[in-house]
C-alpha cells in the first residue's frame, strides 16, 4: 500500500501557513489490511481509519457518485484498484488536491515543498501561485457543501479569487436546488467557520455572486439595495454596511457569537416600509423577529442566538446611551440581563462597536459608549444587594418591594457615580 498526505495540510505547508489537521489517503489497501496493522475503523459513510499511534485520519482512496440531492446522497466506491489520481479528482478544489508521499513527510510534520515530490495532476500548485480557487472536476457538483467551503476559503485566503468556471458551476448547482437540500447543521458549521475567518465579507460576497445567499439567508440577502441615512451611514447601502461591520468584527478579533450578532443586527432594515426610507424607525424589533426565523431554520446554538437577540433589540439604545438618565440606563442593563450576564453584555457592546465603526470613513473612530456602559454596569453592580434586601426584610417588606428597593439603590449608585443624571 502507498500512503500520501493530502488536502489542507499540503496546501497550508505550500503557502507557509501554520499546519492544521493532517489527512492521509491510502492507495492499494483493503480495510482488512489496515485493521491488521492496528488502524481503528471510524468512517460511517466512507472507509476512514485512525492511525494506531498518531490518531490522524487515514482514508482509503475512493471515488464518489451522487445518488440523491443533498449532503448524504452519494455512493462511495473504495477498493484497492482506486488510484491516487482518481481520489484527487473527486476533491473540491485544485489547491486541496495535491498529494505528498508519506515518506517525504518527516515525523516532525515538516516536509519538503518540492514540486518533484508532490503529486499534483490537476494544477493545484499553479492555482496556488495564481491565487485561484478552482474546482478539480465536475465531481465538485456531488457535494453542495462545497459551495459554502469555497465561500469560506475566500474569506480565509483573502487574495484568492474564485475561478469564473467554478462560480458558474456553483450558480448552476444553486439553480438546481442543491443548497436547499443541505442539512441545517452543515450550513451552520460552514457559516460559523467562515464568520471566524479574517475577512468574513468575502464569504458573503461569494455566496451572493452564486445566488446561494438568497437561498440560505434570504433575510441577509435582502439588505443589499436598502438605503440608510447618509448622515449616519456614509456608505448608504445596508448590505455594504453589514459587510463592513463583519470585517470590523474580524479586525477586533471578536468571538463567534459577536460576529453572528453583527450579521443579524440590522435584518429589520430589509422590511422597512418604502415610504419611511431611508430612515429605519423600529427596525430593531423587526430584526429580533426575523432573527428568530433564522435561528430556528439553521439551528443556531444558544449562545449565538441569545447574544444576537440582545444586540438586535438594543443596539440603537446602546449607541444613544450616553444621553440616558440613571433610570433609563438601569432599565437597559436590566433588559439585557447585564447584571446576571456581564460577559454577554460586554460582548453586546463589542458588537455595537463593530456596528458603529463598520461605516464608511468611520473605521478608526472611537466608540466611547463601550467604556461608558461598562462603567455603568460596574456602578450598578457595586450595590450590595444582600444588605439592601436584609434591611428591607427587617422592615417587613417582601418580594416585589425588595426588588424595587434594589432597583432604586442601583439608580442612586448610577447617579452618584456620575454615569447618568
Ligand atoms: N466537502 C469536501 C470536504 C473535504 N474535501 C477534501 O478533503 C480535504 C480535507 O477536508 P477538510 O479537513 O474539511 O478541509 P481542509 O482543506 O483541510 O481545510 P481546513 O483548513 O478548513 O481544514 C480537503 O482538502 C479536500 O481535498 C472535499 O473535497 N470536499
Ligand atoms: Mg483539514
Amino acid at each position: 500500500m502507498q500512503i500520501y498526505l493530502v488536502g489542507g495540510a499540503v496546501r497550508d505547508a505550500w503557502l507557509g501557513r501554520p499546519p492544521g489537521d493532517r489527512d492521509w489517503v491510502v492507495v492499494g489497501a483493503t480495510p482488512e489490511a489496515l485493521l491488521a496493522q492496528g488502524y481503528l475503523a471510524v468512517g460511517k459513510d466512507f472507509p476512514v481509519f485512525l492511525h494506531p499511534r498518531t490518531h490522524e485520519e487515514y482514508a482509503l482512496a475512493r471515488t464518489e457518485r451522487k445518488t440523491a440531492p443533498g449532503y448524504r446522497g452519494f455512493a462511495v466506491h473504495a477498493a484497492p484498484d482506486v488510484t491516487l489520481e482518481q481520489d484527487l479528482a473527486r476533491r473540491d478544489l485544485t489547491i486541496n488536491a495535491i498529494a505528498a508521499p508519506a515518506d517525504s513527510v518527516s515525523a516532525s510534520g515538516q516536509f519538503l515543498i518540492n514540486s518533484e515530490n508532490l503529486i499534483d495532476p490537476y494544477g493545484g500548485q499553479q492555482d496556488l501561485r495564481d491565487k485561484v480557487l478552482r474546482h478539480v472536476t465536475l465531481a465538485f457538483r456531488e457535494d453542495p457543501v462545497r459551495i459554502l467551503r469555497v465561500a469560506r476559503f475566500a474569506a480565509r485566503f483573502t487574495d484568492f479569487s474564485v475561478a469564473a468556471e467554478t462560480l458558474a458551476l456553483m450558480r448552476e448547482m444553486v439553480d438546481a436546488g442543491e443548497v436547499d437540500a443541505l442539512v441545517p447543521e452543515r450550513v451552520w458549521q460552514e457559516l460559523a467557520r467562515g464568520l471566524m475567518e479574517v475577512q468574513p465579507s468575502r464569504m458573503f460576497e461569494v455566496l451572493r455572486d452564486c445566488g446561494a445567499l438568497a437561498r440560505l439567508l434570504p433575510e441577509v440577502a435582502a439588505l443589499w439595495g436598502v438605503p440608510q441615512r447618509a448622515d449616519y451611514h456614509p456608505e448608504i447601502d445596508t448590505g455594504v454596511h453589514l459587510m463592513m461591520v463583519l470585517d470590523m468584527a474580524a479586525r477586533l478579533q471578536a468571538p463567534l457569537p459577536v460576529r453572528f450578532a453583527c450579521l443579524t443586527h440590522d435584518l429589520g432594515k430589509a422590511t422597512t416600509p418604502a415610504d419611511v426610507l431611508p430612515r429605519h424607525i423600529g427596525h430593531e424589533a423587526r430584526s429580533a423577529q426575523l432573527l428568530k426565523g433564522v435561528c430556528q431554520r439553521l439551528r443556531v446554538p444558544t449562545d449565538c442566538r441569545e447574544l444576537a437577540d440582545v444586540v438586535a433589540r438594543e443596539h440603537g439604545n446602546i449607541h444613544r446611551g450616553m444621553e440616558f438618565g440613571a433610570s433609563a440606563t438601569l432599565r437597559l442593563l436590566e433588559r439585557c440581563d447585564a447584571l446576571r450576564k456581564p460577559q454577554r453584555f460586554a460582548d453586546a457592546l463589542l458588537a455595537c462597536e463593530c456596528d458603529a465603526r463598520g461605516r464608511l470613513g468611520l473605521h478608526d473612530s472611537a466608540y466611547p459608549q463601550r467604556p461608558h456602559w461598562l462603567q455603568a454596569l460596574a456602578a450598578a453592580q457595586s450595590v450590595a444587594t444582600e444588605v439592601v434586601a436584609r434591611e428591607a426584610q427587617a422592615k417587613g417588606l417582601q418580594g416585589k418591594d425588595i426588588g424595587g428597593l434594589v432597583h432604586a439603590a442601583r439608580v442612586a449608585a448610577l447617579r452618584n457615580s456620575g454615569m447618568a443624571a
